[in-house]
């Protein structure tokens, strides 16, 4: 069965003493009243195991925002899938257009970061989607069908039900200006479409694929709403317990 999900990113945010604090109050939010949905946070690394022990991970799972390409060895500064396993992350945020744009992540990258996350028992968040030139040149299904083509087409239909989706147009994130309601389910039926040619139709009706880009508690309500849309990942809005909270109780 399809999740709904509503995954915040915090980005390279909060201390460690600051970023306790935060999923901590999230988890007192989420004892008094239960979620109607999935709920994730993507914490950076070297926070996630004492977020992992401040929340109940039954109800948040803990996501890493990264892992790296090789497997283990001489990589000074990489963090590897096994690892992240590790802290007790269940998830990781993969291809994230931050890491495509300023630290030279390919889909040939994040295809090898796919296999081991998948290898080590993380389920990735994957992320897609176009920049503005490519949407202002109706270039947008092309792009994301691409990335989904080049790093995750060689995956086994078992490998790729493992998978949650992300279509973050790269011109909604941290800018104020989010994707209409229309403009994403235009583009999430679209993803599942090229899921379903490749995968088949349950594993494409299955697949959670979320919406990112400047959701706020004032428009998530709307984007939920629309029948391919199955959650949001959250960015500035995830850094305040309160804001990610009323983006969850839009579900
Ligand atoms: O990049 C995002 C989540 O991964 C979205 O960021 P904002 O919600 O801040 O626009």
């Amino acid at each position: 069965m399809r999740q709904n999900i509503v995954a915040g990113n915090w980005k390279m945010n909060k201390t460690l003493q600051e970023g306790v604090k935060l999923a901590t109050e999230l988890n007192d939010i989420l004892a008094s009243k239960k979620a109607n949905c999935g709920v994730v946070v993507g914490v950076p690394a070297t926070h996630i195991t004492e977020v992992v022990k401040a929340v109940d991970t039954e109800k948040i799972g803990v996501a890493a925002q990264n892992c790296a390409d090789h497997e283990s060895g001489a990589y000074t500064g990489e963090i590897s899938a096994s690892m992240v396993k590790s802290t007790g992350a269940a998830y990781v945020i993969l291809g994230h257009s931050e890491r495509r744009e300023y630290y030279g992540e390919t889909n040939e990258t994040l295809k090898v970061k796919t296999d081991l996350a998948l290898a080590n028992g993380l389920a990735p968040i994957f992320c897609i989607g176009e920049v503005l030139e490519e949407r202002e040149a109706n270039k947008q299904n092309e792009v994301v069908k691409s990335q989904i083509e080049e790093a995750l087409f060689h995956l086994s239909a078992e490998d790729f039900a493992k998978i949650v989706l992300a279509y973050e147009p790269v011109w909604a994130i941290g800018t104020g200006k989010v994707a209409s309601p229309e403009q994403a389910q235009e583009i999430h039926a679209y993803i599942r479409s090229v899921v379903a040619d490749k995968f088949g139709a349950e594993v494409a009706d299955n697949t959670t694929i979320l919406y990112g880009g400047s959701c706020k508690p004032s428009n998530a309500k709307e984007l939920f709403a629309k029948p391919d849309v199955d959650g949001g990942l959250i960015g500035g809005a995830s850094l305040k317990a309160e804001d990610f909270a009323g983006i969850i109780d839009a579900f």
